[in-house]
C-alpha cells in the first residue's frame, strides 16, 4: 500500500482540529478521522485563556470566536458564606499577550470555525463516523485500521500520525504507552441553567472559585448559560446524584429563590493523569489522549491546544528535513508542562477549594488577599494561571 504524504490525525476535537489547521498552514496535507457523525456541540470546555487565544489567533480563528463569547478580565476567589476573597485582575497582563482576559465561548465554536478552515483546503480531509481500531507503523510509515459506519474497514497509511482521539485514546493504547496517575474521589457534577447569578450577587464576577468547608463550586458563565460545578459524594450512584429534586435542593442552598431551570446536568469522574511518552517512532500524543487533570483553573482544553500547536511547528520542521529526534523536545517540554504547572496547578486549586481546617482555610484566604494587593505577586500569580509562564518556561527546556 503506497504511503500518503500526509499526517494522519485521529480525533477531531479542539486539539485534533487545532494541529490540523496549523499544518495546513504550513503546507501540510492532512487526513482527520473522527468516530462520530458530528462535531461534538455539547457544553465541553468554555474557557480559553489569554496565549491560547493569542495562537488562535495566528491561525485566523480568533477573531470569530471572540465575536462569539464573553471577555472575562476578572475572576474571583470568594469564600461561601463571607462572599468575595481576593479578585485577580487579566488586564495587568496587557504588555505580555494580545488578550488579556479569559474569553467564555463553548469549545464547540472553535471546532466549528476550524472545520470551516479545513473545508476551504484541498490539504485537508475531514472523515466523520470512521472508528480507529488498530495502528501499526514501520520505519516510513504509519497504518491505521479503521471501520466506517457502514462496517466497511479501510487502511490510511502515512507518514505520521496524532492521537487527539480523547481520554480513551485507542492510538495511546496501541502504543503501549502506560498512563499513570489517580482517580479523584469525588464525583463532579456540572449543571448549566439560565438563571442570572450576576445579575442576583452583588459583585459576582463571571468566573468564581467559592471556597467552603463543606461544599465547595464554582460558578461559570458562558454566552448563555452560567454553569455551576459542585464536588459530589462518590458513595451516591449517577440517578441518585442527577436526581433534580436532589439538584434543585442543592441549587435552593446554594441561593434560594424560584426552582431552577436545569438546561444540561452531567456527572464525572476525575482523573489525574499523563502518558509515560508523547511520542512513540512516528506517532505522536496530544492533549486528553496525553494528560489528564480536574477541571479546576480551565486547563484541560487549553493545555491540549498548546501541545497541538507546539506539536505541529516540530512537525513541520520535520517534514522540511530537520531529524525526527525533534519530536524528543516535544515530548520533553510538553510532560513538562503537564505535570509541573497543569497538574501541580489543578491539585491545588482542588486542594484550596476542599480545605476545611478553619487555620488552614484562613491561610489561604490571606494569602490571596495579600497576592492581589501586592502588584509584583499579583502578576507573578495571573503569569502561572492564565498558562503564560509555563510556555515561557518551555525555552528552557532542550
Ligand atoms: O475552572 C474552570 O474554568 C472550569 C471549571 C468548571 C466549571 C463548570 C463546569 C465544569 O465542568 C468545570
Amino acid at each position: 500500500m503506497k504511503i500518503e504524504d500526509r499526517v494522519l490525525i485521529a480525533g477531531a476535537g479542539p486539539v485534533g482540529l487545532v494541529a490540523a489547521v496549523s499544518l495546513v498552514e504550513n503546507g501540510i496535507p492532512v487526513t482527520v478521522l473522527e468516530a462520530s457523525a458530528d462535531l461534538a456541540v455539547d457544553l465541553r470546555a468554555s474557557t480559553f485563556h489569554p496565549p491560547t487565544i493569542d495562537f488562535l489567533d495566528r491561525l485566523g480563528l480568533a477573531d470569530g470566536l471572540i465575536a462569539r463569547g464573553i471577555k472575562c478580565p476578572l475572576w474571583q476567589f470568594r469564600d461561601r458564606k463571607e462572599g468575595e476573597v481576593a479578585t485577580f485582575d487579566l488586564g495587568i497582563l496587557k504588555d505580555e499577550t494580545n488578550h488579556p482576559y479569559r474569553l467564555q465561548a463553548e469549545q464547540w465554536k472553535l471546532t466549528e470555525a476550524a472545520r470551516a478552515r479545513l473545508e476551504g483546503d484541498p490539504n485537508a480531509d475531514l472523515i466523520t463516523d470512521i472508528v480507529v481500531e488498530e495502528v501499526a507503523q514501520d520505519a516510513d510509515s504509519v497504518t491505521v485500521t479503521a471501520r466506517r459506519k457502514t462496517g466497511e474497514v479501510e487502511k490510511f497509511r502515512a507518514a505520521y500520525l496524532i492521537g487527539a482521539d480523547g481520554a480513551r485514546s485507542t492510538v495511546r493504547k496501541s502504543t503501549g504507552v502506560e498512563f499513570p496517575g489517580l482517580t479523584i474521589p469525588e464525583i463532579f457534577l456540572s449543571l448549566s441553567t439560565p438563571f442570572r447569578y450576576d445579575e442576583a450577587i452583588e459583585g459576582l464576577a463571571d468566573i468564581c472559585y467559592i471556597s467552603d468547608p463543606e461544599e465547595w463550586l464554582v460558578l461559570l458563565r458562558t454566552p448563555t448559560l452560567w454553569r455551576v460545578l459542585f464536588p459530589t459524594d462518590p458513595n451516591l450512584s449517577d440517578e441518585e446524584i442527577l436526581d433534580p429534586a436532589r439538584i434543585e435542593q442543592r441549587m435552593q442552598d446554594l441561593l434560594p429563590g424560584e426552582p431552577y431551570e436545569i438546561a444540561h446536568k452531567t456527572a464525572y469522574r476525575v482523573h489525574e493523569r499523563v502518558a509515560e511518552q508523547y511520542v512513540h517512532g512516528r506517532i505522536f500524543l496530544a492533549g486528553d489522549a496525553a494528560h489528564l487533570n480536574n477541571p479546576l483553573g480551565g486547563m484541560g482544553m487549553n493545555g491540549g491546544i498548546h501541545d497541538a500547536v507546539n506539536l505541529a511547528d516540530k512537525l513541520t520542521q520535520v517534514w522540511q528535513g530537520a531529524s525526527i529526534d525533534l519530536m524528543g523536545r516535544y515530548n520533553r517540554q510538553r510532560r513538562k508542562v503537564a505535570i509541573e504547572t497543569v497538574q501541580a496547578q489543578a491539585l491545588r486549586n482542588r486542594a484550596v477549594l476542599n480545605e476545611t481546617d478553619p487555620a488552614k482555610r484562613q491561610a489561604y484566604h490571606d494569602e490571596l488577599r495579600a497576592t492581589v494587593d501586592d502588584p509584583q505577586k499579583h502578576m507573578a500569580y495571573v503569569m502561572r494561571s492564565s498558562m503564560i509562564q509555563s510556555l515561557r518556561d518551555l525555552e528552557d527546556v532542550s
